[in-house]
């Protein structure tokens, strides 16, 4: 074997190991990558019920399931395990893998019914070449039921993401609440409709065919708004019931036509449906990574079809969660506009007395116990202990992802937690999720949790890791939220001799109302295994640090956020370890704003550039983006819906945006732009392009065909990954 450091000798060298030279050979980074990405992430676990076996010992089945990327195959595979745990209701006895891995294929949802005897699939297939989606019931060994959906015609397609998707069994177990698309009347063109003379007759612009149905003629181009960026296929969502036994599903009539339902759930004694809906009048806004839509939580009633509000009307909410003893639910609320990502209150609705109680407020600044605040975007579906008195929640705390105080390094995400049996995935930058369970200990007690692991992960020997700490300089202290530190998380190759000077990849986060958690992540690992050092930068402005924080940012985009980048790679530089000629720069979305930012103000400094979908220009985004209110807020006004743009206001955008700067950058930059992105499209990096073009600075722009702002297909993200390391390397001379 060649040594990937590109000398002759046989590998593994002298100069791989002691120098730590990046490693160059195309084929020898993609092997890493390959290797690297195949460590599968936790999308998913849920606890069965306890199980008394013949011999007196409690038992609970735990299934979890799990994605990694396939390169071979070019998608996302999903699969399952199955665990058994024995235990006594308080601690673990004996825990292991009751079988191997099997891949879940056409599954949009599913759900175990609540006493563990049944499961709800959601599937969708593809029957003579059509898509058809099915609604299947399972009992033991069998499919007991498999209602074709597509052919009932009761509604469009059923919804399976994580903003408004649910699929809920009745505490009764005979009915399943789902929702989907509403059903969308057949338009007709005036010119080629089925045939004039098999049409009945004509009433105004509708035409009555068959005696039943309204086809509106003329309504064929007719736009329907959606609600943006992932969910351009969604825009009237409805509540939709299965009756199993009668096989009869039903759409919920009685919803404000005003608002958009979903994360809905049985309200107790399944009197009727608890859900959250978005107001979407005067139009839709974009609500991927925006929990600041205008939403509330309501109820609607089954018997008398009321449709009742339960909390504010004037702010967000998302999440509610249903408690064991039935009594009360737990939500998520923030204000509406503003910051995108914001501190939460965790809010909670007793549902006999009526009354709302804050349980946890929104936090400005940590206090003496350093709780920054609830910044979840979603609890986890099962969050109470079995006692109905606590609330688990995994939130980033600083640069740790955390639930509440279990613990501190790494980053712990809570999957479920089913009589006070907990189900985390727990990962560091240098180890890939592992899977552990543990009994949530009593209350006051919860210092002293102890953790079984189900699936070790293998830690990478080769990546060091470590959390940095900034206060930034008097001069670029916010004088309206003065003393606020932000973080960095740095990665680099470990035994690496004091001589040695690393390049070093500067990655601010995107946003910017976001944050790097020191959590697995692959693209950082394999940049740190190929031989550079990264810094992945929470300037302030992220979440997990406090509202001020947050606030500290917006009318401050283009300068605060950049100067603490650039504080932060400074005093890195400062400490020694990497070559200050070697640092270039990477991002992706307002992470990419402020990649092109920095190589701007900074021409010299950096060497080469990265950008995945970069916002360039907020003045001519505004009019693009699924969400103009991103550009307001972010360049310092206030956002109503009906503002009309002056010349001043656009100028003020222009001004804070990387294009302002573009005459002075010297670093080549590479765009990766997706030929579908709503939140900033693609005509922000195309504007770029020409202007880099323009005043001769190399540029090379890669165009993903069918895919969004992430980029995250599995072709994309690999294709991008092998460009920007070559790039770097290329233009690093290395
Ligand atoms: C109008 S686009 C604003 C930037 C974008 N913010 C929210 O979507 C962004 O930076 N997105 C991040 C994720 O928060 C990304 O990495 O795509």
């Amino acid at each position: 074997m060649f040594c990937p450091a590109n000398c002759v000798t046989e590998f593994p060298c002298e100069l791989y190991h002691v120098s730590h030279k990046v490693i160059t050979s195309p084929d020898y980074i993609a092997k890493i990558y390959r290797e690297q990405s195949q460590y599968p992430s936790l999308s998913r676990a849920d606890v069965g019920p306890v199980i008394t076996s013949q011999y007196g010992g409690s038992y609970s089945n735990i299934s979890t399931e799990w994605t990694q990327q396939d390169l071979e195959r070019n998608e996302i595979v999903k699969f399952c395990r199955q665990y058994i745990v024995f235990h006594d209701n308080k601690s673990i006895v004996y825990s292991g893998p009751s079988g191997n891995c099997t891949e879940i294929k056409g599954e949009l949802l599913s759900q175990d019914s609540p006493s563990g005897e049944m499961k709800a699939v959601m599937r969708e297939c593809s029957i003579k070449g059509e898509e058809k989606q099915f609604l299947e019931i399972w009992h033991r060994n069998r499919k007991i039921k498999s209602l074709n959906l597509t052919e009932l015609k009761k509604h469009g397609k059923v919804y399976e993401d994580d903003q408004f998707g649910c699929l809920v069994w009745s505490h009764s177990e005979t009915h399943l609440l789902y929702v989907a698309e509403k059903k969308r009347p057949k338009a007709e063109s005036y010119f080629q409709s089925g045939s004039e003379s098999t049409l009945p007759f004509q009433v105004h612009e509708y035409v009555i065919c068959k005696y039943v149905t309204l086809l509106p003629q003329g309504d064929q181009f007719v736009y329907y708004e959606d609600w943006g960026e992932t969910l351009v296929t969604k825009a009237t969502p409805v509540l939709c019931i299965l009756d199993i036994e009668g096989n009869n599903v039903s759409v919920l009539e009685s919803i404000p036509d005003s608002i958009s339902p979903g994360q809905a759930f049985w309200a107790p004694n399944d009197t009727g449906v608890v859900f959250v809906g978005w107001w979407h009048e005067p139009f839709r806004l974009g609500l991927k990574y925006c929990r600041n839509r205008r939403s509330s939580l309501f109820y609607v009633d089954l018997t008398g079809g009321k449709c009742e509000r339960l909390s504010s009307d004037s702010a967000a909410v998302c999440s509610p969660r249903l408690s064991p003893d039935l009594c009360r639910i737990v939500y998520l609320e923030c204000e509406v506009y503003g910051p995108h990502q914001q501190c939460n209150k965790l809010c909670m609705y007793d549902w006999y007395t009526k009354k709302t109680t804050v349980v946890v407020d929104v936090v400005k600044r940590a206090k003496e116990d350093g709780f920054t605040g609830i910044y979840s975007t979603v609890l986890s579906h099962q969050c109470w202990s079995a006692d109905s008195q606590r609330v688990l929640v995994s939130c980033a705390q600083k640069t740790s992802l955390t639930i509440v105080t279990f613990s501190n390094m790494g980053s712990w995400c809570l999957l479920t937690i089913h009589r006070d049996l907990m189900v985390v995935s727990c990962s560091s930058p240098n180890c890939p999720p592992s899977l552990r369970v543990g009994f949530l200990p009593v209350s006051g007690s919860e210092d002293e949790m102890s953790w079984v692991t189900l699936e070790e992960a293998q830690t990478q020997p080769e990546i060091d890791w470590q959390i940095l700490s900034f206060t930034p300089p008097p001069e670029e202290d916010n004088s309206q939220y003065p003393g606020l530190d932000y973080e960095a998380i740095l990665l680099k190759p470990k035994d690496v001799t004091e001589k040695t000077k690393l390049p070093l990849i500067v990655n601010p986060h995107g946003g910017p109302h976001s944050v790097i958690v020191a959590e697995w992540l692959l693209s950082p690992a394999v940049f740190c295994s190929v031989g550079f050092g990264v810094l992945l930068v929470n300037y302030r402005g992220s979440i997990g640090y406090g509202q001020d924080s947050i606030l500290s940012l917006p009318g401050n985009v283009g300068t605060q956020d950049v100067k603490d980048v650039q504080f932060a790679v400074e005093s890195v530089l400062k400490q020694g370890g990497f070559d200050r000629e070697k640092v270039v720069v990477t991002g992706g979305s307002h992470g990419g704003f402020l990649a092109c930012h920095l190589i701007g103000q900074y021409p010299d400094f950096y060497k080469a550039c990265a950008a995945r979908n970069p916002v360039i220009n907020l003045a001519s985004m505004i009019g693009s983006t699924d969400i103009p209110d991103w550009c307001m807020v972010e360049a310092g006004f206030d956002y109503k819906t009906n503002t009309l743009l002056s010349p001043a206001m656009l100028e003020q955008m222009l001004n804070k945006s990387p294009i302002k700067h573009v005459t002075q950058v010297k670093a080549p930059v590479l765009l990766a732009l997706g030929e579908d992105d709503r939140r900033v499209p693609n005509k922000q990096g195309l504007e770029y392009y020409k202007s880099l073009k323009a005043f001769n600075v190399p540029v090379r722009l890669l165009w993903y065909p069918d895919n969004n702002h992430s980029l995250s297909k599995v072709d994309a993200e690999s294709d991008g990954f092998m460009n920007i390391v070559l790039w770097l390397i290329q233009h690093l001379s290395l």
